[in-house]
């Protein structure tokens, strides 16, 4: 199996970089972590990769909004480099901060003449969210989610409230099976907060754009990559692996296929 090579995307601020790296790393990617500022100077780095994560963190701070400044760099800075990547069939991974980061690039739904289509702004609550919930996926062709139901992982923001610009396109979104992970309760839809935890439209923790090739989602799969990290580990029995491993390895997989 040829072994893809992952790029792990670090700006100032950035602090999941090396969960996620190890995440790739233990699904058998190849992965070097890169500042942006590098790619900025070389966006020719990029080619040497098949596979581009954006991780959590508080890039730049979370000045202005959360990813915001992240996303300006790749948004004038890298965009022709990353339409080509994502265009030669590459994949594309945004982690919370990572998913408001390619959210506000642009990088999952193109803006209209009128802007962005959609954001993530601040918690309904207005606290920082750091627990674990249940999410309900619905893969459709997004390629990190084959074969996904159910994922049990950690939310830590206060960004996290997804909201389109008007109804239509949470509507248009999950018509077209772009949402992929929905926050869920204990066996069904989530009611609510706690199971959302941050008021998002149509309880949405991640979308994937029209190609299946890019996701971006606001729980961490890079910190449930050991079975023990699950908080009821010794109550539900010990399980193989952690369940967030399963869309590190379907992504280090695809090329496998390719
Ligand atoms: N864990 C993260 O990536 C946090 C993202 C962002 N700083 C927020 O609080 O919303």
């Amino acid at each position: 199996m040829a072994t893809p090579h992952a790029l792990v995307l670090r700006a100032p601020g950035s602090n999941c970089d090396g969960e996620a790296a190890a995440a790739f790393e233990m699904a058998g990617a190849k992965v070097e972590r890169i500042h942006v500022n590098a790619v900025r100077e070389n966006p020719r780095i990029l080619k040497r990769f098949q596979i581009l994560t954006v991780p959590g963190g508080f890039s730049y701070g979370d000045d202005i909004a959360a990813g915001k400044v992240f996303a300006l760099q790749l948004q004038h800075f890298l965009a022709d480099a990353l339409r080509k990547f994502r265009d030669d069939e590459k994949l594309i991974l945004g982690i919370c901060n990572g998913f408001q980061a390619i959210l506000k690039a642009g990088l999952l739904m193109p803006p209209d003449e009128d802007g962005p289509l959609a954001t993530l702004g601040f918690n309904e609550n207005g606290r920082f969210e750091d627990r674990w919930v249940k999410l309900r996926a619905t893969p459709g062709k997004c390629v990190f989610l084959k074969g996904v139901a159910e994922l049990n992982v950690p939310v830590a923001h206060g960004e996290g409230n997804f909201v389109g610009r008007k109804e239509w396109i949470v509507r248009g979104l999950d018509q077209s099976g772009q949402v992929v992970l929905r926050y869920a309760g204990a066996h069904g839809h989530a009611n609510g907060f706690p199971e959302n935890p941050n008021g998002s439209q149509d309880d949405i923790a991640g979308i994937t754009d029209a190609t299946g090739r890019v996701l971006g989602m606001m729980p961490h799969p890079e910190r449930h990559i050991f079975p023990t990290q699950h908080p009821q580990w010794t109550r539900l029995g010990l399980q193989a692996e952690g369940e967030g491993l399963k869309l590190f390895r379907n992504a280090v997989e695809f090329f496998a296929q390719s």
